[in-house]
């Protein structure tokens, strides 16, 4: 599907420059544009601000030159590294901010759960695939996962990034890595968060997600999976579950 540069994004925050603070691209200086709306309603989504319509006054559409002028100046027009997150970022038409960012220097990233493939993820520099597990209670769409692969296999780097709270969430893990062994894999563990967006600056658990951090390693080990990187959400560890971080 295409789009025309002058189509609205929805957008619910844009921020920065801050650290990545999860998978491939953890500590790199980043700006985040957060779309609005998601097809999926994880149990345990962190961005609820994103995602539950209770929230949709809060998106605002924006065009791509309006995202494009707002991403300059946060990072004082020194070219860095974008990522595209929500909600589905992958249900907004995106193409033509990330070919126009790039021709000004910026590289672009995209994080989706799989559900929705787009033409345009090959123009991107990072795809991040983070299927859900059982946890989420969201099933999968192995058909649109697939084409997700497809649509970037062209050109840019692919991960897969799955939270893990469980056993079954890590079975699930082993089970998609399978499916494609050729992608790098990253597990981090589940942040169990508060029912509602707007308690989200509420405490979080440190010694709950290092604990599955450390039962985490040792699966991986276990298993002998040493391919899989394991990784905390360093952000969340940093400044808790506060937005625009
Ligand atoms: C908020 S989502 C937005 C992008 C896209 N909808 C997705 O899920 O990939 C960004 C990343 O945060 C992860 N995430 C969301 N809630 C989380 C939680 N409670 N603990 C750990 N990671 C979480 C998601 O799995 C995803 O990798
Ligand atoms: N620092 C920081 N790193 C992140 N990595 C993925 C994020 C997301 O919510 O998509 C995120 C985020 O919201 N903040
Ligand atoms: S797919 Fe991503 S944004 Fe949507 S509900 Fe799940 S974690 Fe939240
Ligand atoms: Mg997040």
């Amino acid at each position: 599907m295409s789009a025309s540069a002058s189509e609205t994004i929805r957008v619910s925050e844009i921020f920065g420059p801050t650290i990545q603070g999860e998978g491939a691209l953890i500590g790199q200086p980043t700006v985040f544009v957060r779309t609005g709306g998601c097809d999926y309603r994880c149990s345990w989504c962190d961005s609820l601000h994103a995602v539950d319509s209770r929230f949709r006054a809060d998106w605002r559409p924006m065009t791509t030159a309006e995202i494009l002028a707002r991403v300059r100046a946060l990072s004082g027009d020194a070219p860095l590294m974008v990522s595209l997150s929500g909600g589905n970022p992958a249900i907004q038409p995106l193409g033509p901010l990330i070919r126009q960012g790039q021709a000004k220097g910026y590289r672009f990233a995209l994080e989706t759960q799989g559900s929705v493939s787009r033409d345009w993820f090959s123009d991107l520099d990072m795809l991040v695939l983070s299927p859900k597990p059982p946890s989420s209670a969201m099933t999968t769409d192995w058909d649109a996962l697939g084409d997700c692969v497809k649509a970037a296999a062209s050109k840019p780097r692919i991960a897969l990034k799955f939270v893990i709270f469980d056993e079954a969430d890590f079975a699930y893990a082993r089970e998609v890595a399978a499916r494609f062994p050729y992608l790098p894999v990253y597990l981090q563990p589940g942040n169990h968060t508060p029912p509602g967006p707007e308690d989200m600056d509420a405490c979080i658990d440190t010694e709950g997600i290092l604990g599955r951090m450390g039962w985490l390693i040792d699966r991986v080990i276990a298993e002998r999976w040493f391919a899989a990187h394991v990784l905390p959400q360093l952000h969340v560890l940093i400044w808790g579950n506060k937005r625009g971080v």
